[in-house]
């Protein structure tokens, strides 16, 4: 499978904070990869930053070839007008204008793009609506006359508008109810496997992305802690902190998994060291020094200098 988006070795800074260090990771064509990790771990920054929305201190976003991180100017505004790249936000209220209809909204991409007639709009406009289950009827309405569900759909609706190759989702559903979280990670997996749509999707949740999700990334404190099949992942987390995640998520987890009451210490922090050790139950000297993000298994990779095997989960 082809590599749509190569990030390498990916900083970001606020005010001179650092919040994404050193992360590397390939989207594969007409994959859905999951981004997980706790509050605060950068996820939301990594796709912003994908989206060219935040401060990029070092590194390199490529997209199918292109070096979005060295776009400026004209070349920046072409590529943004292609569309090929759509950032649904976390946040349905505060992505959507209140004073807009929703047709407008989601035509909003359209019409950007400088190539379509206002007929031509208003039925990509029912069709994008349709697409994501919602009545097209409700193209007349404003953003504070649809439910939190229906807000969440339209932001979805509006991404989908200008068919897009990769679409990055910010917890797409940890604002829905279940019924409305099923409906709209079935639309995911059905982007992916009838239009060869590739997602990258956020959460902090890890069985919202096991049913969908076809790898993982865990972030931890702005670092790539592990990547790899979801199926693998879940199955034996090589990573303490994944392990911690899984163990966590009743759903998922395996008996094998470190119990979540190992948890312990304080947040993450860079000094210079594995920023997991203050917590990691398995942290030993050799952790002074931050791991390098190497393979395992082939199709896997981990930072950790005492990745964990199979057998160690048994405590
Ligand atoms: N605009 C900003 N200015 C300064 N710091 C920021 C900004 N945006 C994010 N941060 C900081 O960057 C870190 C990572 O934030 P980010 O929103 O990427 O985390 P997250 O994993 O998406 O969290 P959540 O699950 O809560 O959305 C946090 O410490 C946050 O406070």
């Amino acid at each position: 499978m082809s590599t749509l988006l190569d990030i390498q070795d990916l900083s970001v800074e606020y005010d001179r904070h650092r919040v994404l260090d050193g992360v590397s990771l390939a989207v594969r064509t007409g994959e859905i990869l999951g981004i997980i990790g706790e509050t605060g771990s950068g996820k939301t920054t990594l796709a912003r930053a994908v989206a060219g929305l935040a401060p990029v201190h070092g590194g390199r976003i490529a997209f199918d070839g292109t070096d979005l991180t060295a776009l400026r100017g004209r070349a920046r505004r072409a590529w943004r007008r292609t569309g090929a790249l759509q950032y649904v936000f976390q946040d349905p209220l505060r992505a959507l204008d209140p004073q807009h209809t929703v047709g407008t909204i989601v035509g909003e991409g359209l019409a950007v793009a400088g190539r379509q007639r206002p007929a031509e709009i208003a039925t990509r406009v029912s069709d994008a609506l349709t697409r994501v289950g919602l009545d097209p009827a409700l193209a007349a309405r404003r953003p504070g006359e649809i439910s939190g569900g229906q807000r969440q759909r339209v932001l979805l609706a509006r991404a989908l508008a200008v068919e897009p190759r990769l679409l990055l989702c910010d917890e797409p559903v940890s604002a829905l109810d279940a019924s409305n979280r099923n409906h709209v990670l079935r639309l995911l997996a059905g982007l992916r496997d009838t239009a060869g749509v590739t997602v990258v999707v956020i959460s902090h949740d890890l069985s919202s992305l096991a049913g969908i999700a076809d790898r993982v990334a865990v972030l931890y404190g702005g670092r790539l802690a592990e990547h790899g099949p979801i199926g693998d992942v879940l199955a034996a987390p090589r990573h303490p902190y994944t392990a911690l995640l899984v163990a966590s998520a009743p759903s998922v987890r395996r008996e094998r998994a470190v119990p979540a009451a190992r948890l312990r210490g304080t947040g993450p922090g860079y000094d210079g060291g594995c920023n997991y050790s203050a917590r990691c139950p398995f942290a030993t000297a050799a952790c002074a020094t931050a791991p390098a993000l190497s393979t395992v298994d082939g199709d896997r990779a981990v930072a950790c200098h005492h990745a964990l095997a199979d057998l160690e989960f048994t405590s």
